[in-house]
């Protein structure tokens, strides 16, 4: 059998921010094939129609659909007519445009009409009125529409009208934010679906107009089963582009280009999560091989004494660059000060800070492969003779993400670096790396998400708010299905949360906190108290409450306020965490013991940002 064609990749020009040549120089260098005119774009644009086909032209794009025109039917004889007269009038600036392909939003005036016969009639002679012009028309069900919300219902409409110039347009967000069914859009004939529109949004309960005109994501993003709305026009046989139309208040905000990226990105993935398509699997993870963070020589020392003090070993140099190793049982840190490197230049933009977390994945060039179809950026340090070349893919925010396999894993560190005579072996129990937390700039959560999804199947958990003293905080975390690999995104829009201070301070979104997993974190919390770093301690009006919640034994209580533990349930189990200070105001530490339950704590967040603010300005 061929390998079935891929789909022509579209954006509506209202899901990017900017003007409209921004819009369609970014969709252009980018990938895509074609646009969607948005016709409030085309309006504040300062040229003819003509002007902006030759832009689209010479940008080599395409004009797929012009869009929308609305409240045509329903509405009497009188407005029918006049409705007409701007259809033709619509007409020409398509002619000139060079785009035949204009999409219908049903009716969402209250007072029109919903007879099946007069619809019937005047999308008839709109249908032939645009053959004429050689002109067609997608109808499209908008959800919040007064009498056509469902696709049936439009579909309903093309076959009365039965016209070659007369078409359905599919929107995912119309049909999956009604919790419509999909069954049967594949026995609607390929041909009669003109147009595909293509959105996710996060589940919501909110009306639904607002939630289309504010929310909706790129596919992937959101909680809709876009690959399956999309399987079903597929499965119909329509082999027309798939377009993007993301209405978002972010996406408008946000900066053009990286947006553009990001909805390729969903694109691509869509196709083949829809089998249109295939892409390289994705890695099955083994949890994280090391963290890099970025120093120069003054920062190398004081984050070795401050590892140390957590009871981290000094494991080794690197044998050409300036490059340490700190180990604790599973869990490797490296600090990089090599002038002219990746981690030079981080340091150079947000001072000590993490550039660079090492995954382990099952099949390296495979990983990478997928991260290439998937217009993810690679990256590979320079290497001296005999050391090991390890690749890496580019997070969002810069943040490199090497690729480590078990091959590299069980010889790189003995390869690269001269290791201290006495550095206990990497173990893979504990401790071990739990969770990494990065936070984000505002706007951004989306496509984190989008890429941790697309690349490495990671799937994300539903969103925590939790409130800091000076505002609230949103947390996703993403993880992958064994739960080895976990990645809480954190993000605040309020600018003077802990989280928001960290992206101002540190000049941008990265790794906010390690947390690292501990088969008895007493034991480790008295450890690291000895070595001089007592975990942030925490008000004894908690440890009151958690005793009425909880009932736990005052003994335990008493031993957990010595050590600054807090302590969470859940279904799963129970789970102990304690706080470090920041390392010199910026990222900070957390040491956990796990049993069974999942999640992060999040209801201590609040105790534990006010103890670590307090510690912050009495340190
Ligand atoms: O929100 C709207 O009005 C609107 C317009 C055009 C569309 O294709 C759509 O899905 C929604
Ligand atoms: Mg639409």
């Amino acid at each position: 059998m061929h390998p079935l064609k891929k789909l022509p990749k579209s954006i509506a020009t209202v899901s990017l921010s900017g003007t409209l040549a921004d819009k369609l120089e970014a969709a252009a260098a980018v990938g895509y094939e074609g646009v969607e005119i948005f016709e409030a774009d085309l309006l504040a644009f300062d040229g003819t129609p003509r002007d902006v086909r030759k832009m689209v032209a010479d940008l080599g794009l395409e004009i797929f659909m012009f869009q929308p025109f609305r409240d045509f039917e329903g509405l009497g004889p009188a407005q029918f007519q006049r409705n007409l007269d701007r259809a033709e009038r619509k007409f020409d600036v398509m002619a000139e445009l060079g785009t035949d392909l204009l999409l219908l939003c049903s009716n969402v005036q209250p007072h029109a009409e919903g007879n099946p016969a007069q619809l019937t009639a005047e999308l008839s002679e709109l249908a032939l009125r645009a053959a004429k012009r050689g002109v067609r028309i997608a109808y499209e069900a908008l959800a919040w529409g007064t009498h056509v919300k469902f696709w049936r219902q439009a579909w309903d409409l093309v076959q009365r009208v039965s016209q070659p110039s007369f078409g359905l347009a599919l929107d995912s967000f119309h049909t999956l934010s009604l919790g419509d069914s999909l069954a049967g859009i594949e026995r609607v004939p390929g041909e009669k679906i003109f147009f595909i529109q293509l959105a996710d949004a996060p589940k919501l309960s909110l009306d639904v107009l607002s939630w289309s005109r504010h929310y909706r994501n790129f596919p992937g993003q959101g909680d809709f089963d876009v690959a399956g709305f999309t399987h079903a026009a597929l499965a119909a046989g329509y082999s027309g582009p798939l377009s993007l139309e993301i209405f978002n208040d972010n996406f408008r905000a946000g900066p053009t280009r990286p947006t553009a990226l990001d909805g390729l990105r969903s694109l691509i993935w869509v196709e083949a999560e829809a089998g249109r398509t295939e892409l390289p699997e994705p890695p099955a993870l083994g949890g994280v091989e090391f963290v890099e963070f970025a120093v120069d020589a003054r920062a190398g020392a004081a984050l070795g004494r401050y590892l140390a003090a957590m009871g981290f070993a000094r494991a080794g140099k690197h044998r050409s660059k300036a490059v340490e190793l700190y180990r604790l049982g599973g869990v490797n840190i490296v600090l990089n000060a090599e002038p002219d490197s990746a981690a030079s230049e981080h340091f150079a933009l947000h001072g000590p800070s993490v550039c660079a977390l090492a995954l382990k994945v099952n099949d390296v060039p495979r990983t990478l492969a997928r991260a290439q179809a998937l217009l993810c950026p690679t990256w590979a340090e320079r290497t001296g003779p005999g050391e090991h070349r390890i690749p890496a893919v580019r997070e969002p925010d810069g943040t490199l993400l090497y690729l480590v396999d078990e091959v590299a894993s069980q010889q790189m560190w003995g390869a690269d670096f001269d290791l201290a005579a006495h550095v206990p072996v990497a173990a893979s129990a504990l401790p071990r790396i739990d969770h990494i937390a990065q936070a984000l700039n505002p706007g951004s959560m989306d496509r984190f998400i989008l890429f941790y999804r697309t690349l490495f199947n990671l799937v994300p958990e539903p969103t925590i708010e939790y409130a800091d003293r000076f505002g609230l905080v949103r947390s996703r975390t993403m993880k992958n299905t064994t739960g080895s690999v976990r990645i809480p995104l954190n993000i605040s829009e309020s600018p003077a949360t802990e989280t928001a201070r960290f992206v101002a301070a540190g000049a941008g979104a990265g790794v906010h906190h390690i947390a690292i997993a501990t088969p008895d974190l007493k034991v480790a919390a008295s450890h690291s108290t000895e070595a001089g770093m007592a975990p942030v301690p925490i008000p004894a009006n908690y440890y009151e409450d958690l005793e009425a919640r909880f009932g736990l034994e005052d003994e335990q209580l008493r031993e957990m306020r010595h050590h600054g533990i807090l302590y969470d349930r859940d279904a799963g189990g129970e789970f102990f965490h304690a706080y470090l200070p920041h390392f010199q105001g910026r990222f900070f530490f957390e040491l956990l013991e796990r049993h069974g339950y999942q999640g992060y704590g999040a209801n201590n967040a609040p105790i534990r940002l006010a103890a670590m603010a307090r510690k912050l300005t009495t340190a």
